[in-house]
């Protein structure tokens, strides 16, 4: 292995993030850093009234994924220790450059730069790329009640959003390593060899 890895796992909501970053940490045997989602207090209302609830949306995810960045930092990277994670710091930026506007997002590009600039990246992204179609059915196979009224439109923008910021990444230095998942075809659930063969494709870049 050419250095301990930090395994980041992206794409838009229901891509399968959370799915996927679970089954490798068992299959890799690799400890894995889940995103908090039910205990946040202001994602039912969010998606009532986006305009109303977004930056104490965006701040309360900020201020989670900065905790607990913190503590993978200090838990399993500068101790050289392989991680996973179901998520990548920077989705911050990426919703709330879409829910944010005026002086609002330009406070929340401070906090966030001032705060995660100097934090550990993942060195590896598997990016999980799906279209609204396949989104929208995995939203509603997970069954969480907030999501079910999601403006289809608002899906649309974020899959273009993932697109542009997962770019951006590549592009920074150093660049972290990316594989891209088709989240249409691949079905890493149901289809073992498929499972298997993205396995063999993180091995391949880790080791
Ligand atoms: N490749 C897949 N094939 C079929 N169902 C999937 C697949 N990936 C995820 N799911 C299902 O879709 C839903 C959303 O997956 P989840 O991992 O929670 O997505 P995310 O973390 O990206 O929001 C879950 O019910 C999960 O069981
Ligand atoms: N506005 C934001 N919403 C976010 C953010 N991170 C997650 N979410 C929402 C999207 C889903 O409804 C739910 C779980 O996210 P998944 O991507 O795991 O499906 O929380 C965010 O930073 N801003």
């Amino acid at each position: 292995m050419k250095q301990a890895p930090f395994i980041a796992v992206e794409g838009p909501i229901g891509a399968g993030k959370t799915t996927l970053a679970s089954m490798l940490s068992t299959e890799l045997h690799l400890p894995m850093i889940k995103e908090i989602v039910e205990e946040n207090p202001f994602l039912d209302k969010f998606y009532q009234n986006i305009d109303e609830w977004s930056f104490q949306l965006e701040m309360f995810f900020l201020c989670n994924r900065y905790k607990q960045l913190e503590d993978t930092g200090l838990q399993y990277i500068e101790k050289a220790q392989p991680v996973i994670s179901d998520y990548h710091i920077y989705k911050n930026l990426i919703f709330a450059e879409r829910t944010l506007k005026g002086v609002k997002l330009e406070k929340y590009r401070q906090i966030y730069h001032l705060l995660t600039d100097d934090m550990p990246k993942p060195d590896i992204i598997i990016y999980i790329r799906a279209d609204l179609d396949t989104l929208l059915g995995r939203i509603r196979k997970r069954g969480r009640s907030f999501e079910q009224e999601m403006d289809p439109a608002y899906l649309e923008q974020l899959i273009a959003d993932y697109d542009k910021g997962i770019q951006f990444l590549a592009e920074q230095s150093p660049a972290p390593r990316i594989l891209t998942v088709n989240g249409n075809e691949i079905d890493f659930v149901e289809n073992q060899a498929q499972f298997e063969q993205i396995v063999s494709d993180v091995k391949e870049l880790i080791e």
